[in-house]
This record gives C-alpha cells, sequence and structure tokens, in this order.
C-alpha cells in the first residue's frame, strides 16, 4: 500500500498519516496537487491532504484540484488537534525576539495572527509549501537568524528548538484530512474507531433561479438529513458562479440521499457524490 502525502517528513499531514496507517510506507510530496496527481497517476493508493481548519476556514487548493482538476473520491476523514510552536535554530535561540524571518504554511501563519501581531510586529512572514518545509529550511540556514512555525515533531525531526509553545490564536485549532483514492472504497481497516460518516456533494445550481439555494436547502431539511458543511466556491466560469460543496452527516443510503439528491436534478441541479466515508477523531 503506498500513501502520498503533503510533506516533508513531519507535517501535520503526516501526522495524520501515521495515524491512519499505522506502520504504512508513506511518500512525502511538495504541493497538494502532487499528491492528488500521484493517485490519478497510479503512483499512489491514497493520498491524504488538509481540506479544512477550525481557524482558517477551507483548503481552496484541495477543494478546487479535487472539483477542477483530477476527481478523486474521498474515502476517510481525520480531524486532529492543531497545536503550533515557534522554533529556531539551536545556535539562534537566544535572538528569535529579532528574528528576520518567520516561515510556515499560508494557513499555520493565519492561525497565529493576533501572536504575530502581538509579539513579533513587523517581522516580516514568507509562506512556504508546509510547516516542515519551514522548519527543515531553518536547520538548513543556521546563518540567518529565522524563525518556523511547526509542530513539536517537527522541531524533532529538524533539531529545532521551540521557544514560544502553543502560538494558535484560539484553543480549538483543528484540521480535518482527507484521505482520497481512485476507486470508491472502504479505508484499510485500523485500530481507530470511527466517529460517525458523511457523504460529501458537489452541486451546481441553475443560473439566474430566485430562490435555489434555499429550494437545495429544503431537499435537505425536509428529509431531515443534517448537514455539517456548506462553502461555495467560484466554477471558474464568470465572476458570480458558484458550486456548493455539501457534507451531509451520514453514509450514502438507498432512500434519503438519493431522493434529495433526485430532487435536486428535478430543480436543474447537477449533483456529484465527492465520497461517502468513515469520520475519525484522532
Ligand atoms: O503544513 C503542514 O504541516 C500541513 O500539513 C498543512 C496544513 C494546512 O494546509 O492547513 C495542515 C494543518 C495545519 O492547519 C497547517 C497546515
Amino acid at each position: 500500500m503506498k500513501i502520498g502525502y503533503l510533506g516533508p517528513r513531519a507535517t501535520f499531514t503526516d501526522l495524520a498519516v501515521r495515524h491512519l496507517f499505522p506502520g504504512e510506507e508513506a511518500t512525502p510530496f511538495v504541493t497538494i496537487p502532487e499528491c492528488i496527481d500521484s493517485v490519478e497517476e497510479g503512483f499512489c493508493d491514497f493520498a491524504v491532504v488538509p481540506i479544512e481548519n477550525a481557524l482558517e476556514g477551507s483548503v481552496n487548493i484541495t477543494l478546487d484540484y479535487l472539483i477542477h482538476e483530477v476527481p478523486l473520491f474521498i474515502i476517510g476523514e481525520a480531524t486532529a488537534p492543531i497545536q503550533q510552536h515557534l522554533m529556531v535554530h539551536p545556535e539562534n535561540e537566544g535572538r528569535w525576539p529579532e528574528a528576520e524571518l518567520i516561515l510556515s504554511h499560508s494557513h499555520a501563519l493565519a492561525q497565529c495572527h493576533k501572536f504575530l501581531h502581538r509579539e513579533m510586529k513587523g517581522v516580516a512572514s514568507e509562506r512556504m509549501t508546509s510547516t516542515a518545509a519551514a522548519a527543515q529550511y531553518v536547520q538548513e540556514h543556521p546563518e540567518k537568524n529565522l524563525a518556523a512555525i511547526a509542530n513539536g515533531l517537527a522541531a524533532l525531526e529538524y533539531g529545532l528548538t521551540i521557544v514560544r509553545e502553543n502560538i494558535h490564536d484560539y484553543d480549538h485549532n483543528h484540521t480535518r484530512f482527507v484521505v482520497l483514492s481512485k476507486q470508491e472504497q472502504a479505508l484499510p481497516p485500523s485500530e481507530l474507531v470511527s466517529k460517525g460518516s458523511k457523504t460529501t456533494l458537489v452541486v451546481t445550481l441553475p443560473s439566474d433561479r430566485t430562490g435555489a439555494l434555499h429550494q437545495v436547502l429544503s431537499a435537505f431539511s425536509w428529509r431531515n438529513l443534517n448537514l455539517s458543511k456548506i462553502e461555495s466556491r467560484p466554477t471558474k466560469t464568470g465572476l458570480g458562479n458558484y458550486f456548493f460543496i455539501i457534507d451531509i452527516e451520514q453514509q450514502m443510503d438507498e432512500v434519503l440521499i438519493p431522493g434529495a439528491m433526485a430532487e435536486l436534478e428535478a430543480l436543474g441541479c447537477s449533483v456529484k457524490v465527492l465520497g461517502s466515508y468513515p469520520s475519525f477523531k484522532l
């Protein structure tokens, strides 16, 4: 079994992979599209990528790439707590308050925005491809007074010193990761106990129909189908054109979800199932 993830070693995505696929070989990729392509091209069986963070919202590149470029299935999701730490090269431990640049993934920088504003005012920040890529860069450049925002495993992996712990702005910082596959299939068994199931649909509304979104939502509500998320993303076909990504809090069944989908199609919507899958909490 081959698993692709957003690397290098010790990203938050790597941590999620270690829980979801313990003991399995996992291959790091530099970007989320590269992870997704690795499954499409048959190099990996599964890809694990972040899709949503509690503080920062959706990981748009994941949603857009899945919807516009490479239509894989979501076959599982895992929600993990996210603790961000500020770390530096041990040679620079004493001079971190004068750091010249702070490096991290854009989501991680955003999760620590208040800390950076309060305690590192005026220090420039730069986006890296992941938190662990930032830690690795700091390890490789002791001659520069740099700091990275990353997790505790990255500090260990890249020999950095944590100078401030838990710098994320809100306690309930969690990220949701999804497992992607070319086929709709069950996740390989693990010790994790599923905390429920979800079904994700992509719905495109008919253009210029009054109350279309209201009608879409009522197709779910009168069937008592609980939605845990609704997100709009541009169709990229023109200003104001959006589709909706809808998470239903239950597994695909034979009556309710197919009934709601048929109702949406009768309204002129196009509907696609991105996956029906178990949810785990790490
Ligand atoms: O950079 C990492 O460590 C990642 O796994 C990516 C990512 C993200 O895209 O949101 C994952 C979890 C955290 O929210 C911050 C960064």
